[in-house]
C-alpha cells in the first residue's frame, strides 16, 4: 500500500504531487474523524444509560458526535473532488511521460510481442492507475486510519479491550497481505497473457490473407491466437479462484476477531470489570469498525491489480533510453561520408549478426550491398540509421560518431526507404509532408514525378487527398514503395539508405524504383541493399556481405574478374533471369 503511494509520488509531476499530498491528509483526517465519531458513541451511550440522565452532558456528547460526523462529511466531499483532480493529473502525466519515454527507446525494443502490452498499458493500464486516487485510495486510507483511531481510543476504555483490538488488527493485516500477494502473483500472469492476446488479435486481423491462403482459419492448432486465448482464460480463472480463496481467508479472520472481541467484552462485563454502558459502546464500535475494514478487504484485490499497473508503468519508464549526447548540436558533420570501424552487433545480446565490419563509403558515392539472405545487409543500414547502437566499434557520418550526433542529428542527415514501408493513416500528401512539413504542392509534384508516384495519384479518385488507410493498407506494395521513395526525395537528406524490396515488382514499379534510385544517387551518399541486377551494375562500389563480414568489395567488373562469391552470385542471378525470360 505504502509502495503504491510512493510510486504515485514518483511518477507524478510537482503539481500532481502537491494535490496528492493534500488529498492524503484530507483522507487521513476523514478516517480519524470517523473513528472519533464512533468512539464518542461510548460516552453518549454511557450518559444515556446511567440514571439520572445528565441532560447537559448528553447535549455535549451529542454535539461532539454531530460535529465529528459533519467535519467527516466535509473532508469526504473535499477529498473526493481532490481524488478526481489527482486522477486527471495521473492520466495527463502518465500519457506524457510514457509517450516521451517511448520516443527515446531503441527501435529494436519495439519488436516481438510489445505492441499489445504497450497498447493495453496506455489504455486500460493508465485508467487503472488513475482509478487509484480517484476511487480507491480514499477507502484504503480511511479503512486504515478509522480502525487505527478506534483501537487507540479503545485503550482509553479498557486496556484489555485495546489489546484485543490491536491483536485482531494485526491478524487481519496478515490476512489482507496474504490476499494481496495471491492477487499480485496471479495478476502478473493474467496481464502478461492478456497483453500477448492483444498482440495476437492485431496479428490475426493483419494476417488474414496469409491465414486464408493456407486455409488455417478453422484449424485452431495452427492459430497462435487460439492458444493465447486459452492461456488467458486459464490465468483469468486462476486469478478469480485464488483471489476468492484469499477473500474467504480474510473475511474468516475478520469474523473470528470480531467474535473474540465481543466474547471478551461480554466476559469482562459479566465479572464486573467494565460497566454495561461501556460494553454497549464497545459492541457498537466493534460493529461499526467492520464497515471500513470489510470495504478494505473487498477492494484489496482491485487495489493490488491497480498497483500492479503502476508497477508496469514504472518498469517501462526504467527501460534505458538510447543514450543521447548532452549537446547534440555541437557535432557539425563534415560532408556525408560514412565510416564503419570494427563494428560488431547482435540483436538483444544474441548471436553476432555484424561481425567486425570495416568500411569507408565516400560522400556522394553510390554503394550496393549484396549477399545471401540473413547475412546482415538490412542490419547494416539500421546501424547507420542508429536504430540500434553497435556493441563494438563505431559508425561515423561526416566524421562524427552517430552516438555523438544523437538520434535527431542522424535523422537530419539520413533518409530511409526500407522494405517494410510504413505509412500513417492520413492522406498521401500527409505522408509525404512528414518528411518536410513546409513542402509546397509544387515540391510534392516534383518528387512524385521522379518516384513515378504521379501516375498513382492521378489514378486515385481523391488524388493527393486519398487516405492510405491504417499502415497504408489501401495501397499496393509497389505503390507504397513509391510513396516511401517520394518521401525520402522530399526530405532531401545527404545520405539515403535504401533496402530494395526482395519481392518481385511488376515492370512499371521496377522502372519507377530504378529511376528513383538513379535520381537519389545524384549528389547524395546512397547505400542500397540491392536485389536487382540493374541496381548492382549502376553502383560505384559493391560490398559483398557474408555472415556479417565484408568478404569482397570493388566495382562490378573488378569483382567479376576476381571470380569470387560475387562472380558466382552474379552468374547464378543472370542464369536465373535468363531462364525466367525464356
Ligand atoms: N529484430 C531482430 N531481432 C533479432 N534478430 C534479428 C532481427 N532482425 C534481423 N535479425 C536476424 O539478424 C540476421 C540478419 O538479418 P538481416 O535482416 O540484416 O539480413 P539480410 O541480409 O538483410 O536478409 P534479407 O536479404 O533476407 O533481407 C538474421 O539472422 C535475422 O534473423
Amino acid at each position: 500500500m505504502t509502495t503504491m503511494i510512493r510510486y504515485l509520488f514518483e511518477l507524478l509531476d510537482e503539481r500532481g504531487r502537491r494535490h496528492l499530498r493534500i488529498m492524503l491528509v484530507a483522507q487521513a483526517g476523514q478516517g480519524v474523524l470517523q473513528g472519533v465519531g464512533f468512539l464518542l458513541v461510548v460516552p453518549l451511550v454511557a450518559t444515556l444509560t446511567t440514571p439520572p440522565v445528565g441532560w447537559g452532558a448528553l447535549g455535549l456528547w451529542l454535539g461532539a458526535v454531530v460535529a465529528a460526523v459533519a467535519a467527516h462529511h466535509v473532508l469526504l466531499a473535499w477529498s473526493t473532488s481532490l481524488g478526481y483532480v489527482v486522477g486527471t493529473d495521473v492520466l495527463t502525466s502518465f500519457h506524457e511521460r510514457i509517450g516521451n519515454h517511448l520516443a527515446t527507446l531503441p527501435i529494436g525494443w519495439f519488436g516481438g510481442d510489445r505492441t499489445g502490452p504497450i497498447g493495453r498499458m496506455l489504455g486500460k493500464g493508465t485508467m487503472d492507475v488513475a482509478n487509484i486516487p480517484a476511487h480507491l485510495l480514499r477507502h484504503v486510507v480511511v479503512g486504515l486510519t478509522a480502525p487505527a483511531t478506534m483501537i487507540v481510543g479503545s485503550f482509553l476504555l479498557d486496556w484489555r479491550i485495546g489489546l484485543a483490538f490491536a491483536a485482531g488488527a494485526a491478524l487481519c493485516a496478515l490476512a489482507l497481505r496474504l490476499l494481496m500477494v495471491i492477487v499480485r502473483r496471479n495478476d502478473d500472469d493474467y496481464e502478461r497473457d492478456i497483453g500477448v492476446t492483444a498482440s495476437r488479435i492485431v496479428e490475426y486481423a493483419r494476417q488474414q490473407p496469409t491465414l486464408r491462403a493456407y486455409g488455417v482459419l478453422d484449424r485452431p492448432e495452427m492459430g497462435t491466437l487460439e492458444e493465447s486465448l486459452v492461456r488467458q482464460e486459464g490465468s483469468q480463472s486462476r486469478l478469480t479462484i485464488r483471489g476468492a480463496w484469499g477473500m474467504i481467508a480474510f473475511f474468516g479472520t475478520l469474523q473470528l476477531v470480531v467474535t473474540a472481541v465481543i466474547a471478551l467484552t461480554v466476559a469482562l462485563t459479566l465479572d464486573g470489570t467494565i460497566a454495561v454502558a461501556v460494553m454497549i459502546g464497545v459492541l457498537i464500535v466493534t460493529l461499526r469498525m467492520l464497515d471500513p475494514i470489510s470495504q478494505l478487504g473487498e477492494l484489496a484485490g482491485l487495489v493490488q491489480v491497480n498497483a500492479d499497473a503502476i508497477g508496469r508503468v514504472r518498469k517501462l519508464l526504467a527501460v534505458p533510453p538510447l543514450p543521447e549526447p548532452a549537446e547534440p548540436n555541437r557535432a557539425e558533420p563534415a560532408g556525408a561520408g560514412i565510416e564503419l570501424r570494427g563494428v560488431r552487433f547482435g540483436y538483444d545480446g544474441g548471436p553476432t549478426v555484424i561481425d567486425g565490419v570495416d568500411v569507408e563509403i565516400p560522400a556522394g558515392s553510390f554503394t550496393a550491398v549484396v549477399g545471401p539472405s540473413g547475412s546482415g545487409k538490412s542490419t547494416l543500414l539500421k546501424l547507420i540509421s542508429r536504430f540500434f547502437d553497435v556493441d563494438e566499434g563505431s559508425v561515423r557520418i561526416g566524421g562524427h560518431d552517430v552516438r555523438e550526433l544523437g538520434s535527431a542529428g542522424v535523422s537530419r542527415l539520413t533518409a530511409q526507404v526500407f522494405q517494410d514501408v510504413y505509412l500513417f493513416e492520413g492522406t498521401i500528401a500527409d505522408n509525404l509532408r512528414m518528411a518536410a512539413p513546409d513542402a509546397t504542392d509544387a515540391d510534392l509534384d516534383r518528387v512524385a514525378r521522379i518516384a513515378r508516384l504521379d501516375e498513382v495519384v492521378e489514378r486515385l479518385p481523391d488524388g493527393w487527398h486519398t487516405r492510405v488507410g491504417e499502415a497504408g493498407s489501401t495501397l499496393s506494395g509497389g505503390e507504397k514503395q513509391r510513396v516511401s521513395i517520394a518521401r525520402a526525395l522530399l526530405k532531401d537528406a545527404p545520405v539515403v539508405l535504401f533496402d530494395e524490396a526482395t519481392a518481385a515488382l511488376d515492370p512499371a514499379n521496377e522502372a519507377a524504383v530504378a529511376a528513383a534510385v538513379h535520381e537519389l544517387a545524384r549528389d547524395r551518399t546512397v547505400i542500397v541493399v540491392a536485389h536487382r541486377l540493374s541496381t548492382v551494375v549502376a553502383a560505384d562500389r559493391i560490398l559483398v556481405l557474408d555472415r556479417g563480414r565484408i568478404t569482397e568489395q570493388g566495382d562490378h567488373e573488378g569483382l567479376l574478374t576476381a571470380g569470387g562469391t560475387y562472380a558466382r552470385f552474379w552468374n547464378e542471378r543472370v542464369r536465373a533471369r535468363g531462364w525466367q525470360l525464356r
